[in-house]
């Protein structure tokens, strides 16, 4: 069972002829206050906002994003506030497919069945922890689907047809096929290996399969997303933060890059 929220956004870009773009910040980051002005204006021009819940070991992150998960920290930012953010933004963004991303710590520190209250109650369509694999997923499974949640499962270049079919079981909402062996924000590879693999997994599952890890420019938005069903962009998004150094300009530049990767994967680029 899948939140007809998510499939209802990949059914609409279909209907376009696009793959949908899917945006990751991390909430907090560098403040709650400036961080939900940049989620609202990612939220604008993407199709799924990736919320990301900050976090003091971040192991799949690459440094953009685990500095991006301190300043958060730092700046005080709670967990109560990721969900407090992620309803403003449901409220004004009633189409807007949210996934809340994060690591399963975050879960089993509230308890699943609390952290799944929260996050329906917040407006989330679907959850997604990273260190909770397909086989281990006992502990939140039934609890997601019971509060109306998709559990996004990854996927990876070494992943076996076995995992495939697992994952493919298990999950719910989209796959999210992880670009590369390593961390966010590393450079992307060869794309024929990754057009190759993403459509392996098509032709083995029923779900929209995402790519992302390593796409930071609106041709390789195009080039994802002239195969994939889905193209989700973090690294490059999070660097704004750092590149400018008030919260409008942060703000501005977020605006002028989410536009450019949205004319990017609707050919209008
Ligand atoms: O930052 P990149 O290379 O653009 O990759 C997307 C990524 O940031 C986002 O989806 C994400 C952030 N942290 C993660 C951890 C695991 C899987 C995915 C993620």
């Amino acid at each position: 069972m899948s939140s007809t929220r998510l499939n209802d956004v990949f059914k609409r870009c279909k209907e376009e002829g696009r793959a949908a773009l899917v945006g990751y910040l991390t909430a907090g980051d560098p403040d709650v206050t400036t961080s939900h002005k940049l989620l609202a204006t990612l939220a604008r021009h993407v199709d799924i906002l990736e919320v990301g819940m900050p976090f003091s070991d971040p192991m799949a992150d690459g440094p953009v994003i685990q500095a991006a998960s301190e300043r958060a920290l730092e700046s005080g930012t709670k967990i109560a506030d990721v969900f407090a953010i992620t309803a403003a933004l449901r409220s004004a963004n009633p189409e807007l497919g949210i996934v809340l991303m994060g690591y399963a710590n975050i879960a089993y520190a509230m308890g699943f069945e609390t952290f799944a209250e929260k996050a329906q109650n917040a407006g989330a369509d679907g959850i997604l922890l990273v260190d909770i694999p397909p086989e281990e997923g006992e502990i939140c499974d039934e609890i997601f689907a019971r509060h109306g949640l998709d559990r996004i499962l990854l996927l990876s270049p070494t992943s076996t047809d076995d995992r495939i079919r697992l994952a493919s079981d298990m999950g719910s909402g989209f796959i999210y096929y992880v670009s590369l062996t390593g961390i966010t924000g590393a450079e992307m590879g060869a794309m024929d290996g990754i057009r190759e693999k993403t459509q392996h997994i098509q032709s083995m599952t029923n779900m929209p399969v995402c790519v992302g890890f390593g796409v930071k420019t609106p041709e390789q938005v195009a080039q994802v997303g002239a195969f994939a069903d889905g193209v989700v962009v973090g690294s490059h998004f999070v660097s704004q933060v750092t590149a400018h150094s008030d919260s409008d300009a942060i703000i501005s530049a977020l605006d002028r890059s989410a536009m450019a990767m949205k004319q990017a994967i609707t050919g209008k680029g």
